[in-house]
């Protein structure tokens, strides 16, 4: 029996802001293959910076479609040139970054059902397939005036809430698809489909569309969170005949079917290896987690996110809450941050001449609470709160315009995940004796960082083995599948996966240094 589940692998992939990943795992849950590709470095022809276009307007964000579709030839290379034996692979599942959509054109299911596999998928995606070229992404801030009517429409911010989790927010999908309906209609016309960026990256391994999963359905302002089903209402306001180009949602665990012949003859995959729903990459790395009631996992990939499992869903004017991608009845919670690695890195580069190790050499070398001086950065549009600016206070609480670089690494650090924590709290998910804080994305191998994370949470912090809990769901998520249906649940196919180690532990002084700040962070971030 042993042997019999070392020989299947479950492959994991994650299309996420800057990269796409992969990690596969054998029946026994040991990571076997790991790669990537990123966007910028390895597909430099389609010019993107971080993964997306920022347009003039500085609000708009987009993605080109086609960079993910070569990516995926690009990184299926990679596996065969590292000889990874595609024909063990039991079933495949993945995520996406959440939000982002793409619009298929009229025709393009034919395509999709008919691939050659003697040419890439670039070569015969590239024309007439996607009916708008570059895809809105979660950075995006330009829907402004769709939110409003979308909120108008629904009886009022707190209704939204209620019906679909959140509040109107601008990068959720469906005040794309109504920006996208007003400023473009000749596009918005030709479209056959809209997928998520994880259902679109489900579609081409299954040669056809496929579902919307509850979970990342739960982020576009359209699914009614409680009856699983789109809300009329906001169809309505959004679109009109919008439930044929979305098709139905689905379930997180369903499998989809089996992987498309393109597949199966181009890298020998077996044609009994199914696909499994794809989701957001926030529900795919709370499956990587094995997150429990209680934990708070804290992500810093490109954007920082916090989340929490939760049973009953309590929207509210901040935050969202998410069906729950392993366990359809109940949900999730999370709050989103977008100045996070990238407002890292930007400081990073000004102030410790672009090292992670002098960066972390400053964090080392400053005290907790940074002599009471702080800052908070939000270089682009932050989402929570909705404020923009660079602005430092000094331990009086005035605003000051420059501080030393070491200062400023900490005052960044702390300032970030002081806020992550005012606004978990606000939502009410205190951190009591017992809270572990689960770290996970790129920044948590950065064992500073995370010690300044468990001051200022002043709980301790785990990471799991691979920073990429998203990919790992996903492979995780692939395997639970194709047994959920006959009633085993999540957590007992995972249960010999390695517990998370404790990487830091708060010092007792931190909440006694910290505490103080949240005065001046509060100002920026009035309650809702
Ligand atoms: N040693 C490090 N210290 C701090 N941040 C890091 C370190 N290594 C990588 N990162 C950050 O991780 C980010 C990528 O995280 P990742 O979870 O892979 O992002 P995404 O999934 O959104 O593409 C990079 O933008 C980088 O700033
Ligand atoms: O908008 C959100 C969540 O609501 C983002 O968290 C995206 O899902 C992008 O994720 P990363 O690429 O940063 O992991």
């Amino acid at each position: 029996l042993m042997a019999a589940a070392q020989d299947s692998f479950y492959l994991g992939f994650d299309f996420s802001t800057q990269q796409l990943k992969v990690v596969a795992i054998d029946g026994d849950l040991n990571v076997v293959h790991q790669n990537h590709v990123l966007f910028d470095s390895e597909l430099p022809e389609f010019r993107t910076q971080g993964g997306v276009q920022l347009h003039a307007d500085r609000l708009t964000v987009t993605s080109p479609v086609l960079m993910w579709v070569k990516a995926l030839d690009l990184l299926l290379d990679k596996m065969r040139r590292a000889e990874f034996d595609f024909s063990r692979v039991r079933a495949l599942s993945g995520s996406g970054q959440q939000h982002g959509s793409v619009y298929w054109r009229r025709g393009a299911s034919e395509t999709l059902n008919q691939l050659d596999p003697d040419q890439s998928l670039y070569q015969q995606l590239q024309v007439c397939v996607f009916s708008v070229s570059d895809s809105p992404v979660w950075m995006d801030s330009s829907s402004s005036q769709q939110c409003q009517d979308l909120q108008a429409a629904a009886g009022g911010a707190l209704r939204l809430a209620e019906i679909t989790g959140s509040r109107a927010y601008e990068r959720f999908t469906g005040n794309q698809i109504a920006k996208l309906r007003q400023n473009r209609p000749e596009e918005f016309q030709d479209t056959e489909r809209i997928s998520l960026v994880s259902s679109f990256a489900a579609s081409l391994f299954l040669g056809g569309y496929a579902a919307i999963d509850y979970s990342d359905g739960s982020g576009m302002n359209l699914l009614d969170i409680r009856s699983r089903t789109w809300s009329e209402i906001c169809l309505e306001a959004t679109a009109p005949h919008l439930d044929r180009l979305l098709g139905a949602p689905l379930p997180p665990t369903s499998v989809l079917g089996p992987v498309s012949s393109y597949f199966v003859r181009r890298c020998g995959f077996s044609e009994s290896c199914r696909v499994v729903a794809f989701t957001g990459d926030n529900p795919a790395s709370l499956a990587g987690m094995r997150l429990q009631q209680g934990d708070i996992a804290v992500s810093l990939g490109t954007s920082d996110t916090v989340f929490l499992w939760i049973q009953q869903p309590r929207p509210a004017l901040e935050g969202h809450v998410f069906c729950n991608p392993v366990d359809w009845q109940e949900y999730m919670a999370l709050l989103c941050f977008k100045n996070g690695s990238l407002t890292r890195e930007r400081v990073r580069n000004e102030c410790t001449g672009g090292s992670w190790e002098v960066f972390s050499a400053a964090l080392r070398e400053t005290p907790l609470g940074n002599n009471g001086n702080i800052g908070f950065y939000f270089d682009t549009m932050e989402i929570t709160p909705p404020a923009v600016g660079v602005h430092r206070f000094d331990p009086d609480d005035t605003e000051v315009s420059s501080v030393s670089p070491q200062v400023e690494v900490r005052a960044l650090v702390e300032g970030q995940f002081l806020s992550r924590r005012l606004h978990a709290e606000r939502l009410g998910y205190s951190i009591i004796p017992g809270t572990r804080v689960l770290a996970t994305g790129g920044a948590s191998s950065n064992k500073e960082i995370l010690q300044v994370l468990s001051d200022v949470f002043n709980a301790p912090v785990y990471t799991i083995d691979l920073s990429n809990s998203t990919c790992l769901g996903s492979a995780y998520r692939a395997l639970h599948g194709l047994v959920a249906e006959s009633g085993v649940s999540f957590f007992d196919v995972v249960k010999k996966a390695p517990e998370p180690r404790l990487v830091a532990t708060p010092h007792p002084t931190a909440q006694e240094l910290l505490a103080q700040r949240v005065n001046v962070l509060s100002y920026f971030c009035p309650v809702p």
